[in-house]
């Protein structure tokens, strides 16, 4: 019998501001090269998702956010693993992102999404995210 793969928890931040979100641009040469992302990354064993996203964003970015809303979260299997993609809607506290680790960085309204390349994964939570928006003066 096949082993069940191990799904591994990833944080990620829809960070809002004046009606956009940051997306960021994943470097060459990494698992989903060149993709669009929200900014985030795996959970460490022994950390609370919250605290993973905290971690994540000071490092990858360089600022501190307020998490408003968790999303749904999406599990979902590339060919070579499998994760459960968790989503917060942040706003920031303090500080402007600096792509430390990404090639770029873009803030996009949710209707410019189509025009970006994001994981498989991302794609339920573009669309919940829209749906969530479409019924707020956003
Ligand atoms: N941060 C982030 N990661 C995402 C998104 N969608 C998606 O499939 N992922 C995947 C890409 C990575 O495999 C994983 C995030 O982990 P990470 O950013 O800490 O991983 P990494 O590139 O440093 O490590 P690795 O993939 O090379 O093992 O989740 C997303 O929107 N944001």
């Amino acid at each position: 019998m096949k082993a069940r793969p191990h799904i591994g928890d990833v944080v990620c931040a829809i960070i809002e501001r004046n009606g956009r979100f940051l997306i960021a641009r994943r470097p060459e040469g990494k698992t989903l090269a060149l993709k669009w992302e929200f900014p985030g990354g795996k959970v460490e064993s022994g950390e609370s998702p919250r605290d993973a996203l905290h971690r994540e964003l000071a490092e990858e970015l360089g600022i501190v956010v307020e998490i408003l809303q968790r999303l749904s979260p999406v599990v979902y299997s590339y060919s070579d693993f499998s994760l459960r993609l968790i989503p917060y809607r942040c706003l920031i506290v303090s500080g402007e992102p600096v792509p430390v680790e990404h090639t770029a960085l873009e803030w996009i309204s949710v209707d410019d999404a189509v025009f970006y390349d994001f994981p498989e994964a991302d794609i339920p939570i573009l669309e919940e995210y829209r749906m969530l928006v479409s019924g707020e003066s956003f």
